[in-house]
């Protein structure tokens, strides 16, 4: 097996007294898409944001253990976090768009890194664009403003704006239960496309979701991770009662 790319272990989180997540120890392979399930908070979310110290954000928060990418932890105080956030990308439940144009959005991440000459900003909005299937749409309208476009192309414009600084781990929490479900299979599709070159962690309530483009699932109760494993063994045979109550819909 591959060298996971990024991998937890031993991770504790607390929200102030209160404590989120315990003792977590789990690794991502490249070019997988890795589903988190579990309850509503289960800790799940919680998770997808240590992997990008998106945490770091909130007050009271204490983590320990470690989550290392390419071998490196990064909660080493050395991490560069605008570097980290690059390479570890993030896509929310609701589309964000900045309320100004789509080509302005794609190239906005691009421009902070002093990337000026337009051919090169041309290019890469384009293979974004695509790579999120969301170019034929777009393209004739590039420079109206991405609040105007429906939420599920709003959704792979933000996809696309993650693609934009060429990230490898790109990490998505819940990116399609605000979709219609036509919207959620073009984005489905999508990210069966992206993970030939990308990894993809998904946290997902949609179960059918899960199973239709997940290579590992992980699945969490109460802070804890109850079980992982390839996702066709965990819907159709996994090891724990839990997991096997929770995925015939027998809780949660
Ligand atoms: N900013 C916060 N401050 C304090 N407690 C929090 C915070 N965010 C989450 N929690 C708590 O941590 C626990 C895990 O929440 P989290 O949102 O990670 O769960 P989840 O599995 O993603 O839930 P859901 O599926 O409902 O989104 C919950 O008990 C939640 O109330």
């Amino acid at each position: 097996m591959a060298e996971p790319i990024i991998s937890a272990d031993n991770l504790d989180l607390f929200y102030g007294d209160f404590q989120a997540l315990y003792g977590i120890h789990l690794d991502f392979q490249p070019n997988q898409i890795s589903a988190l399930i579990g309850p509503s908070g289960c800790g799940k979310s919680t998770f997808l944001r240590c992997l990008n110290r998106m945490n770091d954000m909130i007050d009271g928060v204490t983590i320990t253990g470690t989550v290392q990418f390419h071998g490196e932890n990064i909660y080493s105080p050395q991490t560069n976090l605008v570097e980290l956030r690059k390479s570890i990308g993030m896509v929310f439940q609701q589309p964000n768009p900045f309320p100004f144009s789509v080509y302005d959005n794609i190239t906005y991440g691009l421009r902070i890194a002093g990337i000026r000459d337009k051919q090169k900003l041309d290019e890469i909005v384009e293979r974004s664009l695509k790579q999120a299937a969301v170019w034929d749409e777009v393209k004739d309208n590039l420079y109206d403003n991405a609040l105007s476009f429906s939420g599920g192309q709003q959704q792979r414009i933000c996809i696309a704006r993650v693609l934009a600084v060429s990230p490898s781990v790109i990490l998505m929490d819940e990116p399609t239960s605000a979709l219609d479900p036509i919207s959620s299979a073009k984005i489905e599709n999508t990210l069966l496309e992206l993970k030939k070159d990308y990894t993809i962690i998904i946290v997902t309530h949609n179960l059918q979701q899960a199973s239709r483009i997940s290579d590992k699932t992980a699945f969490f109760m109460e802070g804890r991770v109850v079980e992982y494993d390839d996702t066709t063994k965990m819907f159709v045979n996994p090891d724990e009662k839990q997991t096997e109550d929770y995925v015939s819909g027998r809780f949660g």
